[in-house]
């Protein structure tokens, strides 16, 4: 079997280098690493490493300077902004450290707001993102305010809204960085509950070291560079 089959995304020599007047910044060095259907992966390193650049590169948020990202075996560099808008919308959901909810919009609403570009009736909308809501645990709060959530609700509202479209990927760029210890573990077992059961794939960046016991895959990376890839290490070691 062709293994590209099996990644939802592919980067090759991916490298990612920013300018700031004069001054430049290698925030990535030549990553190659595949994300495969099903991986419940996190990325990790120092403050300053790449994480979130990483996964921009991997969301298509961003381009790489050189180096080639393939979505589902399609390159993005081929593909006008439209075509790759459009690939996003459905193939991927996203999820912020700050949850990014509209205050004067319901639960409900927020999470109905990524089905408008899905051409779908209001009734349907409704009732999709209600089973998001049902799906993280929110049944009750589907008409709450965000201001009349937690932290941890509001951030399981995120999930619902990155869900409810149904993506093969969803990328959470430190999606506990403003909860506390028990909030955090509750959101990273939601997550790999939903992975487990749903088959979709997540990949979250963190700084917590007590978050990484609980994740199938972990990425490192120091200084742009990949230094340790778990999934890598079978096959390394089968290659002794
Ligand atoms: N838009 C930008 N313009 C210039 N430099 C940038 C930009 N975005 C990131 N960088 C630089 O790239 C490097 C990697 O940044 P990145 O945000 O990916 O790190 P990070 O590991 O996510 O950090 P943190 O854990 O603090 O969020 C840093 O040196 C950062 O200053």
């Amino acid at each position: 079997m062709n293994p590209e089959q099996t990644n939802v995304v592919e980067l090759s020599s991916v490298s990612k280098r920013f300018k700031l007047g004069t001054t430049e910044v290698d925030a990535l060095k030549e990553i190659s690493l595949g994300i495969r259907k099903n991986d419940f992966a996190a990325i990790t390193g120092p403050s300053g490493s790449g994480k979130s650049t990483l996964l921009n590169l991997i969301g298509c948020l961003d381009v790489p300077t050189s180096g080639e990202v393939k979505i589902s075996g399609t390159r993005t560099s081929d593909l006008d902004e439209k075509a790759l808008d459009k690939l996003r919308s459905r193939a991927i959901g996203f999820i912020f450290q700050s949850f990014n909810l509209i205050p004067v919009l319901k639960a409900v609403e927020n999470v109905m707001l990524p089905l408008q570009l899905h051409g779908l009736k209001a009734q349907q909308m409704r009732e999709q993102a209600e089973h998001a809501l049902r799906q993280v645990g929110l049944e009750h709060y589907i008409d709450h305010l965000p201001d009349q959530l937690s932290g941890g609700q509001r951030q399981r509202v995120s999930i619902a809204r990155a869900l409810v479209t149904k993506p093969n990927l969803v990328l959470a760029d430190e999606p506990t960085a403003n909860l506390d210890s028990s909030n955090s573990e509750a959101i990273i077992e939601l997550m790999r509950k939903l992975n487990k059961e749903s088959g979709v794939t997540f990949v979250f960046s963190t700084h917590d070291a007590s978050l990484l016991g609980k994740v199938d895959r972990i990425i490192r990376i120091r200084d742009g560079k990949l230094q340790e890839d778990t999934a890598a290490a079978p096959l390394k070691k089968a290659l002794g």
